[in-house]
């Protein structure tokens, strides 16, 4: 997606004119360049899926962006990201952010100007007050790669001392060591890390920008959930969303950057030039499976799950529209079309504790089967066997006699009759035992089956207490009560809280700080364990990405008819045809395939006019 600024009074005031223009459907046409005897370059016409024209504000990014949906994924357990690039000046930071000032020492508590991030932290919680019957615990990080040096902008320290940047081999993915993560239990706290962070950041001056950022950051905010499903079993789900703000790629010559600040520009370069690298080697299908190098910079080691990984990621690539700029323009284009080409595959990541309810469950549900075979089969086997016994009764029983009868049978017939009875007499004697057997084997089956069951539920019920979360403490009045109820002339609160369980079930609160010895050893068991055990007693973790679990993929991303997703007032906005009144155009739905946003999936690289 694209974001094309307004042209800066600077700008204006060199008499630099617009070089790109809008056709509509997704479309951004640049100028020709004019050139020396072997010509210079054709205009050039470049698709994507959403562009935003100069005159697009703030709240028409967040709608119609595909943040939205990207926030929604991130609320169902998906690692989520959305990152700004462009040449320094292109307002990557006035769209994560907004303008220079909005974050100094008094911040501004709501402005039309705030940016995605603030925009997506209200979406957010709106989006949780709607899923009242799960509980959420919100964590939020905030970090910066300043010369190639992770610092944490939460908590710098006096001499911003970096932190390292190490593999997790449980995780398989990079993470920073020690990198202060922040419980948000309200809107407000997430205000309080975005400006906090913003407030510390790494900001420079030079000739294309008064406010430019001096870093690449990432700000993170982790969403655990908790949903009961069906036996009261917790669903747990680690959902992810990343706001990377990268620092502007830079002309030396033309920033006339020297000193400490040319130092930055190397290094935000060749950290820019990495992750181009990767985003080429990703988005070339004959470089399928060859060697991305990831780990050639701090920023693309800790992208490299949202670039290639299980997550979604949404680019916005922004462009100064100023002529001065038309090179830098072309290659930011250039750059986001390549990177529109690289497909990710988005799984679910749950609690590893989940598989081993999911199990106990099946396990349970097959001996509670087996069992009511076992009585089946131990009332139809009593009748059944002593159908054949009467069967085999019937066959040796003698010949029925009449008792005038007897009196008239002669010695050898009467013997003969007798050793009869007697033969009778001793199989029934052994049917009667081989009953008695069999129904004591399939007694003493049924008691183990019944205490087998007995303990799995047992199991089971300390496992679902083990998951209830203790309740988070009710929210406080703040500004953004206001702004998530939508009326900010009202004082009312109405923040998301978690629902407050049941305060008599002590055994509920008490149990999740701490796992039971039995469900321990059969979370060592299954080799899982050791992360939930420092998560349920409230240690911190080193770090965020330290817990990634692989759990299994249960979910692909369905793709969206962009037409079901669009809201009436993009369709009014699309259709306006005053180019100066238009804010943003979208690809033309009935002619291309939609993707995960439902915004339109271009196939078209950059096409050149004739
Ligand atoms: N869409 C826009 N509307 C109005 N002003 C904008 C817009 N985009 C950027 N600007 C303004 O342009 C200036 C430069 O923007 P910004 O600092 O966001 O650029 P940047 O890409 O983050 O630069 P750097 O890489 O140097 O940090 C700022 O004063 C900003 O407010």
């Amino acid at each position: 997606m694209h974001r094309v600024r307004p042209l800066s009074e600077k700008e204006i005031k060199a008499g630099d004119d617009m070089v790109v223009q809008f056709p509509g459907n997704g479309q951004v046409l640049v100028d020709a360049i004019p050139g020396g005897p072997g010509g210079g370059q054709k205009p050039r016409l470049f698709s994507y899926n959403v562009v935003f024209e100069p005159a697009a504000t703030q709240e028409d990014v967040l709608q119609f962006s595909g943040m939205k949906r990207l926030i929604e994924m991130a609320v169902e357990g998906f690692r989520c990201t959305c990152f700004c690039y462009g040449q320094t000046g292109s307002g990557k930071t006035h769209t994560l952010t907004g303008p220079p000032g909005l974050f100094g020492i008094k911040a501004v508590p709501y402005s039309d100007n705030h940016g995605l991030v603030f925009r997506s932290f209200v979406y957010l919680f709106q989006l949780l007050q709607e899923h009242t019957s799960r509980t959420f615990v919100l964590k939020a990080s905030f970090l910066e790669i300043y010369n190639e040096k992770v610092i944490d902008l939460l908590n710098p320290g006096t001499c911003r001392k970096p932190l390292a940047v190490r593999w997790s081999k449980k995780a398989r993915g990079f993470f920073v060591e020690n990198l202060f993560t922040v419980d948000c239990e309200e809107l407000d706290d997430l205000m309080a890390v975005l400006e906090e962070g913003m407030r510390n950041r790494s900001v420079g001056r030079h000739n294309m920008n008064d406010y430019s950022s001096r870093s690449h950051t990432i700000l993170s905010v982790h969403i655990t959930s908790e949903e009961p499903s069906e036996n009261g079993v917790f669903i747990s789900r680690f959902g992810k969303i990343n706001f990377v703000d990268l620092a502007g790629s830079e002309m030396t010559k033309k920033t006339q950057s020297e000193g400490k600040t040319l130092e930055e520009a190397n290094n935000i370069n060749k950290s820019l030039m990495v992750l181009g690298y990767c985003i080429a080697s990703l988005s070339d299908p004959k470089r399928k499976g060859s060697h991305i190098p990831y780990r050639d910079s701090k920023l693309t080691k800790l992208l490299a799950d949202s670039l290639a990984g299980n997550g979604v990621t949404l680019m916005i690539a922004c462009i100064s529209p100023a002529r001065s700029n038309i090179f830098e323009t072309i290659n930011t284009l250039r750059y986001a079309a390549r990177a529109k080409k690289i497909r990710t595959k988005p799984v679910v990541l749950m609690d590893p504790r989940e598989a081993l309810i999911i199990s106990l469950k099946r396990e349970v549900a097959s001996l509670q089967s087996e069992n009511e075979y076992l009585r089946s089969a131990l009332n139809v086997y009593s009748s059944s066997s002593s159908g054949d016994a009467s069967e085999r009764i019937i066959a040796q029983t003698p010949p029925h006699v009449d008792l005038e009868e007897l009196a008239k049978l002669e010695g050898p017939q009467l013997a003969e009759l007798v050793r009869l009875y007697m033969k009778e007499n001793e199989a029934l004697r052994k049917d009667n035992g081989d009953l008695f057997l069999s129904r004591d084997l399939l007694q003493r089956d049924h008691e183990i089956v019944c205490r087998e069951n007995e303990r799995l539920l047992k199991k089971l019920e300390e496992v679902n207490s083990v998951c209830c979360r203790s309740p988070l403490i009710p929210a406080r009045p703040a500004f953004s009560a206001d702004i998530l109820s939508g009326d900010q002339e009202s004082s009312s609160t109405n923040i998301w809280t978690n629902p407050i369980p049941d305060t008599d079930n002590k055994t509920a609160v008490n149990s999740s700080k701490q796992i039971p010895e039995s469900v321990q050893k059969e979370l060592d068991k299954r080799q899982i364990g050791a992360r939930n055990t420092a998560n349920l007693k409230g240690i911190r973790k080193p770090s965020s990405n330290d817990d990634k679990i692989h759990a299994p993929k249960i979910a692909q991303v369905k793709n969206t008819n962009a037409k079901d997703k669009r809201s009436d007032e993009e369709k009014k906005t699309v259709e306006e045809t005053d180019p100066m009144k238009r804010r943003f155009s979208v690809a033309n739905p009935l002619i291309k395939n939609t993707d995960m946003f439902g915004s339109v999936i271009s196939i078209t690289d950059d096409e050149e006019l004739n």
